[in-house]
């Protein structure tokens, strides 16, 4: 097959692509309200009909005017009767389109950004973590709020036209066939080409999306309060600036060079047009001229000439607009059919059988990990590796080592975040795949590392731990003393209903190591049976981090209690410590079995005591120096 005979079966195949998207999106629309959605079409053909019976009409009045025909006035008068109707008729249309299509506008948009917000709580951690996907998530959710709604106006707006240029054409027909015949063949290829550059500025639209990401993030960084000390302090401004410029120019020059060229097509199409229309036209005017038609019809037929070659016009950029949105629509359709990775949401919509007695009623009495292994997606090296652990009710565990060791990843896994992981994970004695694993999650109660300043109130902040506890106060409060923020809240010009942050009006700043504390209040708002705290006291201050720690092994006699920390201190407090390095468990036992193992932890151990005892003499030296 030739390239050129190739590449037509392509736009064939895209055109019929967007057919099959476009009907698709009618459905859609058509299931979400279909009384809006049968009037917008019907009002749609109407208004496709109009400019044909607008010109018949003021033909035949023309015609009667200068025929003066024996009936006379009144038949003047009716057809100014019908002139007056059609322009009333054509005002209520306008009106009535105008209040079907705000609302379909408004339906389609609520809509569609629910299906997306839905979509998106469906995907799993490994789904955000992939480029790809998020770049996806990007496009979907960016243009969700106009371009369905667009792609559906436009596809009514084809409608019209071709009522329309249909209408008209036959007028023209009746007269000169041939003239209709090359307008058809000259739109005909005007569309073939600009259905090439279409896609030409769609690929570029594609390829961009990870750059538009970038832009974003530069934007981000310039105005977020979060980063603005750093880029402060740092002088970042400039630089990010540059960056940003740079990429907002590479925009630039693209979209100016496909505008160049969509522009020397149409003039391309609309000069060959144009010449033939001016041609027709002179044809009426010669016939009028030699008698052979009335003037009102020189009027009618210059009016279909012009109509049959605007519609087409309107046609044409119809459906290359719509071809064009067509295909981010197949972006989007793409987006909310994407296989999630959420362990969770599989288990639900694969419909995996889960054993009665593992659906609900039943608590973590123990946990056992029996050569646990996971690798990132797109990564070569697993980042935890063979690990066998067990964990029962009652039991504290710390969990240490070297940062990228891998502790985090052990217990998002732990957590049911991730699911290709090999290995066995038992809950109970039972895999945990025989159980309901939201119910497990919902048996958790976490404090992550990065965890979440909401820029709600103190309510929500907290509530967000169990959202049955949200409304009561007790019960938030209660929350709030194990994790020692109480006092701050009670202090708060609304207790627990003051604003917190400074994203909104009237918020509160918290300190780093208060939004800390008031994460470590969610996860103990939530009745759980293991309680999971990464780096818990990063943002405490050291007697803030003892007291937490110990109210923690006095509040996990009925629970499992597992944090990971860097300091040995603190470690020292769990019943049973877990050392990490390079993605393996190395030791684990108690701080005094450790100590005697004199492996990692002892090393680790020595390092932060010596650093103290230095310190110490340090200062015994500047103390005698002094004195
Ligand atoms: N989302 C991710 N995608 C790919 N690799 C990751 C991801 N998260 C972590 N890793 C890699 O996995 C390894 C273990 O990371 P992990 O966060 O579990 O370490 P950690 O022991 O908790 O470290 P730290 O003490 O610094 O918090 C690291 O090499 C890290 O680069």
């Amino acid at each position: 097959m030739s390239s050129v005979q190739e590449s037509t079966k392509l736009e064939v195949e895209s055109i019929w692509r967007s057919i099959r998207q476009g009907l698709k999106l009618f459905g859609l629309v058509f299931g979400m309200n279909k009384p809006y959605m049968v009037s917008s079409i019907f009002l749609h053909i109407v208004q496709g009909l109009m400019p044909v019976l607008t010109l018949i009409i003021m033909q035949n009045l023309l015609n009667s005017i200068v025929s003066s025909s024996p009936q006379g006035i009144s038949l003047i008068m009716l057809q100014f009767g019908l002139f007056i109707a059609i322009h009333v008729l054509k005002s209520v249309v306008t009106m009535s389109q105008s209040y079907v299509e705000g609302t379909l506008e408004a339906v389609l948009s609520k809509f569609l950004n629910i299906m997306i917000g839905e979509k998106s709580g469906s995907l799993g951690l490994a789904d955000y973590e992939n480029s790809e996907i998020n770049d996806q998530l990007k496009r979907a959710s960016q243009e969700a709020s106009y371009r369905p709604y667009q792609l559906y106006t436009q596809m009514a707006g084809i409608i019209s036209s071709l009522v329309t240029m249909l209408s008209s054409a036959t007028l023209l027909f009746l007269w000169k066939w041939w003239v209709v015949v090359i307008l058809f063949i000259i739109s005909l290829v005007s569309v073939y080409s600009i259905f090439k550059l279409n896609k030409e500025q769609f690929e570029i639209y594609m390829n961009r999306t990870p750059l538009y990401r970038e832009s974003w993030y530069m934007t981000y960084l310039l105005t977020n309060d979060r980063a603005v000390k750093e880029v402060k302090m740092f002088n970042l401004g400039p630089y990010l600036l540059k960056r940003y410029g740079a990429l907002l120019q590479r925009f630039f020059v693209e979209d100016r060079r496909i505008l160049g060229k969509r522009v020397r097509i149409t003039f391309l199409y609309s000069l060959l047009e144009l010449t033939v229309l001016l041609w027709v036209v002179w044809l009426a005017i010669r016939e009028t001229f030699e008698q052979k038609l009335l003037i009102g019809s020189l009027y009618g037929y210059i009016q279909a000439i012009m109509l049959t070659q605007s519609q087409m016009q309107a046609l044409i950029q119809g459906i290359v607009q719509f071809s064009q949105n067509n295909l981010y629509m197949e972006q989007l359709f793409l987006f909310l059919q994407l296989p999630t990775s959420d362990p969770v949401r599989r288990q639900q919509e694969q419909a995996l059988p889960i054993r009665p007695e593992c659906s609900t009623g039943f608590g973590i009495e123990q946990i056992s990990i029996e050569g646990v292994s996971f690798t990132y997606p797109g990564q070569t090296e697993p980042s935890i590796r063979d690990i066998h652990l067990t964990m029962d009710k009652g039991q504290t565990i710390a969990i240490v080592g070297k940062n990228g060791s891998g502790k985090s990843t052990l217990m998002k896994v732990l957590m049911q975040l991730y699911s290709d992981y090999s290995g066995v994970l038992k809950l109970n004695g039972r895999p945990v795949q025989d159980y309901d694993l939201e119910q497990i999650q919902e048996k958790i109660g976490v404090v992550f590392q990065d965890f979440m300043h909401y820029e709600m109130s103190a309510r929500h902040n907290i509530g967000f731990g169990s959202l049955e506890h949200m409304g009561q106060d007790e019960e938030l409060m209660h929350a709030a003393e194990y994790a020692a923020i109480d006092r701050i809240i009670t202090q708060l010009p609304q207790g627990l209903d003051t604003q917190l942050g400074k994203w909104f009006e009237d918020g509160y700043q918290l300190s780093g190591g208060q939004w800390q504390r008031v994460a470590i209040a969610r996860a103990f708002l939530r009745k759980a049976d293991v309680y999971i705290l990464d780096e818990p006291s990063s943002f405490l201050d050291p007697v803030a981090e003892r007291d937490l720690l110990v109210l923690f092994l006095d509040l996990m006699k009925d629970s499992i209690g597992i944090f990971i920390t860097h300091r040995i201190s603190s470690a020292r407090l769990a019943q049973k410590i877990v050392v990490m390095d390079n993605g393996l468990i190395v030791e684990q036992g108690t701080h005094r079995e450790l100590i005697l193992l004199d492996g990692l932890y002892a090393e680790m151990y020595r390092i932060q005591a010596s650093s103290f005892s230095e310190e110490d003499s340090l200062i015994e030296a500047g103390g005698r120096v002094s004195g």
